[in-house]
């Protein structure tokens, strides 16, 4: 069996110190002191082999990490904005807003269209679950039927975009504004963020003459083929939903597509551009065309790491990096895209050329899901052991109830007493308590099923003894419990 994995630790920094505990105790504030959870000590079902969940695999971590990164939404999602940044209080039914993006002096800011944006994070009052919230600043809708579109984006579900849920404008931010409600990913990133944006030298250690030396080392910039590959699928898949319909994505962009998971990306924004375009006479043939374009710059960024890589005077020396640095099916692919295909290429086409791909995609997308439904097991283990407790938690000492028959620790009761002692308070040899969670688990688990397995309980004066099965013992907390 595997439980604790102290290696899941090494880089848990403790968010406290000894100097600040004592601070904190003789001055009144209290404070908030982070433990390392046990992300692993659950009871594996299925053999490693079968169900590697110690490996990374394509789109799911290990184990562990993975616990920590659901942890770490968590925590996400219940972080609250800086103070003092004079955010409306509620808008339209969505309330605790927290911007997504710095802001302030010295920001870059890119523009959308013509137009900034904002992207924040609220609450829905109706559900209480976050959302992320898309302003457009300084936008006058003028025709309601502009928001038509929105209709139509908000019906469609794809596991590559991120759901629309409504549009609105308002005057709460002290401008008109418009706003377009998605569905939230904690710590999403662009690709933008993720891959293109400079990232600082790193300290790379080497031994030399028998030494240790740290040596600052430029981060490669290079994604690999691999995960290319897997961006095109999704995104190919995602834009083949989008043109089934007659619709066009219109945007899609290295700072629009996000990454919402390990080699998870999701397409960003959907329905703004048709609302702020809407007064202008569109060809569907021609935007999913220039679906197909954008798409295309963006595999040439990626490829080259450079957003601008499709754009003259750099096209075709930034072809010839994408030739040294990846496959000649990635540049096939980039230059279909980007309009060598013809003017009548369509999505289908691209699908048609990278079959392999997405059937190699398929696969490590079913094997996320036997990972995850495996780790859904321990969890389900964990909710089961989390009941089980509850219950010892009712029945166990009741003093008040001493004369009670129904509560006292008589008869079935007594059992129960023993096996909580069985359980938690075992010694070891010079009488120090054991804490040994295997332990605790395996008897709970025991428990759980009500097995035939006998053990022996001792009382505490060690004057008597019961041999009781596990299916026993569960019947007296069932009957004590009802
Ligand atoms: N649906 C969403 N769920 C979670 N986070 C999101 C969502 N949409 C956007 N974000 C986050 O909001 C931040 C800002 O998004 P935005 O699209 O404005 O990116 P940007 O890089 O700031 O681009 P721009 O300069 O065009 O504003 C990004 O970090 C992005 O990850």
């Amino acid at each position: 069996m595997q439980y604790y994995d102290e290696q899941a630790y090494q880089h848990y920094q403790p968010e406290y110190d000894q100097n600040a505990l004592d601070a904190a105790y003789y001055t009144a504030p209290p404070v908030f002191i982070r433990q390392p959870l046990n992300y692993h000590l659950y009871t594996p079902t299925t053999h490693p082999d079968f169900v590697p969940a110690e490996t990374n695999t394509h789109f799911v971590p290990p184990s562990s990490e993975l616990r920590q990164l659901l942890q770490v939404r968590s925590e996400t999602i219940h972080s609250i904005a800086p103070a003092g940044l004079k955010l409306p209080e509620e808008l339209q039914g969505y309330h605790t807003l927290v911007p997504l993006e710095p802001s302030g002096t010295g920001v870059e800011r890119r523009k959308f269209g013509n137009w900034y944006s904002t992207v924040y994070r609220a609450i829905r009052s109706s559900d209480g679950l976050p959302y992320a919230l898309r302003r457009i600043e300084n936008f006058r809708l003028t025709r309601q039927a502009a928001f038509a579109p929105i209709e139509v984006w908000s019906s469609l579900r794809h596991p590559g975009i991120i759901s629309v849920r409504e549009a609105f404008t308002t005057r709460s931010f002290d401008d008109n504004s418009l706003v377009v409600v998605y569905a939230y990913h904690p710590n999403s990133q662009t690709l933008f963020d993720a891959h293109l944006k400079p990232k600082p030298p790193t300290y790379q250690s080497r031994y030399q003459h028998g030494r240790q030396q740290l040596l600052l080392q430029a981060q490669s910039t290079v994604i690999p083929e691999r995960t290319i590959w897997s961006y095109i699928v999704q995104i190919a898949c995602a834009v083949k939903k989008v043109h089934d319909l007659s619709q066009a994505v219109r945007m899609i962009d290295v700072s629009k597509v996000l990454l919402t998971g390990q080699n998870r990306i999701r397409i960003s924004s959907c329905g703004i551009v048709d609302v702020l375009m809407h007064d202008a006479v569109q060809d569907m043939m021609l935007l999913q065309q220039e679906d197909l374009t954008m798409f295309g710059r963006l595999v040439f960024a990626l490829c080259c790491n450079n957003v601008s890589a499709a754009s003259p005077p750099h096209f075709q020396k930034n072809l010839e990096l994408i030739g040294r640095l990846y496959s000649a099916d990635v540049k096939n692919v980039a230059l279909f895209l980007i309009g060598k295909g013809g003017p009548h290429r369509n999505i289908d086409q691209l699908l048609d050329m990278i079959r392999g791909k997405v059937i190699q995609e398929q696969e490590e997308a079913l094997g996320a899901t036997d990972r995850l439904e495996h780790e859904l097991q321990s969890e389900l283990e964990n909710a089961r052991l989390v009941r089980l407790l509850c219950k010892f938690g009712f029945i166990n000492e009741r003093p008040e109830f001493a004369r009670e028959p129904r509560w006292s620790e008589t008869g079935d009761r007594y059992i129960i007493k023993l096996f909580r002692d069985y359980v938690f308070h075992q010694m070891d040899e010079q009488g120090n308590p054991v804490l040994n969670m295997s332990h605790v688990l395996t008897c709970l688990n025991k428990l759980d099923v009500g097995t035939d397995e006998r053990i022996m309980l001792v009382a505490r004066d060690e004057q008597n003894c019961l041999v009781v099965s596990y299916k026993e013992i569960k019947a007296c907390i069932d009957g004590a419990f009802t």
